[in-house]
């Protein structure tokens, strides 16, 4: 089965789409969101607007999170946009800086920035595997932490707050020919955020991740076609998942309903972990079939 990107992660589609959230779930709640100008991220970023939170986005492109922001307000939704790379410690300071300024509150971070490329593992070069494991385990570790600080200092948490983290990973129980870096990064991001849930519970701060299978963004089309007409072939439901789907996971974890849930991953791969198959480098002749 095949899904369309486009019209998948079109703004318009993504507003109009059915969610099972009620529309004034995050009234008064600030959602911070990073990598927010495409794919995963402006989905839920976009989703978090439709339910009342007031946003905070950043990413490396300004255009990309201006786009989103243009759309969010002309919905009467409040956005600030700021140009982030999470992997320099100056920017996510700023980020938080700007954000706190612009509202006086953060209530859940998703990290969601991150990516990597696809090369059989035995060619990655030094510079590659660092800039992998930089932007999805340092990365997303800054922003972690930079939260944690920020709720720290604002005192006891009240009932009112969420103080929310929200890791997007990807799964890391079964094997993923072609990005082993990336697997090494957000195991270390799974392992991280088991033993914070535990350091950061006093502070009132659960932290979650959300591990996607194959969904359909436009991050997929930097892999080549031989990996991209195999996709179907990753879950038993034979289709990627949906940025939508992946956003109400998100969201099940940040608003009240996760409030028992810390340390925990949610798997959201169409039963992927249990069956499929996932080159995302192309298949290996020793793994063809004849
Ligand atoms: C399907 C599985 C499930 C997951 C799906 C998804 O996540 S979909 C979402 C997917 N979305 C995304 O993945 C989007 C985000 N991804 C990215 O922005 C990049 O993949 C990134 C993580 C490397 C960016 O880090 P950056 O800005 O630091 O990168 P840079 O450009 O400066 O390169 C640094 C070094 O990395 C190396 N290298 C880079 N590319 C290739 C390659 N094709 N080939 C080989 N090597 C490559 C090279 O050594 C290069 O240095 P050089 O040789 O140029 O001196
Ligand atoms: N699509 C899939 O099948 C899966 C995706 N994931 C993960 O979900 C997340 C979103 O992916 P997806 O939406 O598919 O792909 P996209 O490539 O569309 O999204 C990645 C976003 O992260 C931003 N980003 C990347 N690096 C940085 C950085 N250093 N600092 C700030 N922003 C950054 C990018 O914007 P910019 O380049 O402008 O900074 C982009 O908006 C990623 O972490 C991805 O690895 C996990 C499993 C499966």
């Amino acid at each position: 089965m095949r899904l369309d990107i486009d019209a998948l992660n079109a703004p318009e589609a993504l507003w109009a789409a059915d969610t099972v959230y009620r529309a004034d779930l995050f009234r008064d709640r600030v959602a911070l969101v990073s990598g927010a100008g495409s794919g995963i991220g402006r989905a839920v970023a976009l989703l978090f607007a439709r339910l009342g939170a007031r946003l905070v986005i950043c990413g490396r492109t300004l255009e990309k999170l201006d786009a989103v922001a243009d759309f969010v307000r002309a919905k009467g939704g409040e956005v600030l946009a700021v140009p982030t790379n999470v992997r320099e410690p100056d920017q996510v300071e700023n980020l938080f800086a700007q954000a706190h300024a612009h509202y006086g509150r953060i209530d859940c971070v998703v990290n969601n920035a991150g990516g990597q490329f696809p090369q059989h593992a035995i060619d990655f070069t030094p510079k590659g595997w660092s800039a992998v494991i930089h932007n999805n385990l340092t990365g997303t570790w800054l922003m972690m932490q930079r939260a944690a600080r920020y709720w720290r200092d604002q005192g006891a948490a009240s009932a009112s707050m969420l103080r929310s983290i929200c890791n997007i990973v990807v799964v890391t129980e079964r094997g993923m020919p072609g990005v082993a870096h990336t697997v090494a990064a957000r195991a270390g991001i799974i392992g991280a955020s088991r033993t914070v849930a535990v350091e950061w519970a006093p502070l009132g701060i659960r932290v979650n991740c959300v591990a996607p299978g194959l969904t359909a963004t436009e991050g997929l089309r930097v892999y080549p076609p031989a990996a991209q007409k195999e996709f179907p072939l990753a879950n038993p439901m034979k289709r990627p998942g949906t940025p939508m789907e992946i956003a109400e996971a998100v969201v099940y974890l940040s608003a009240p309903s996760g409030s028992f849930i810390t340390g925990e991953v949610l798997t959201v791969d169409g039963g992927g972990r249990l069956w499929g198959e996932l080159w995302t480098a192309g298949r290996p002749e020793y793994y063809q079939f004849s």
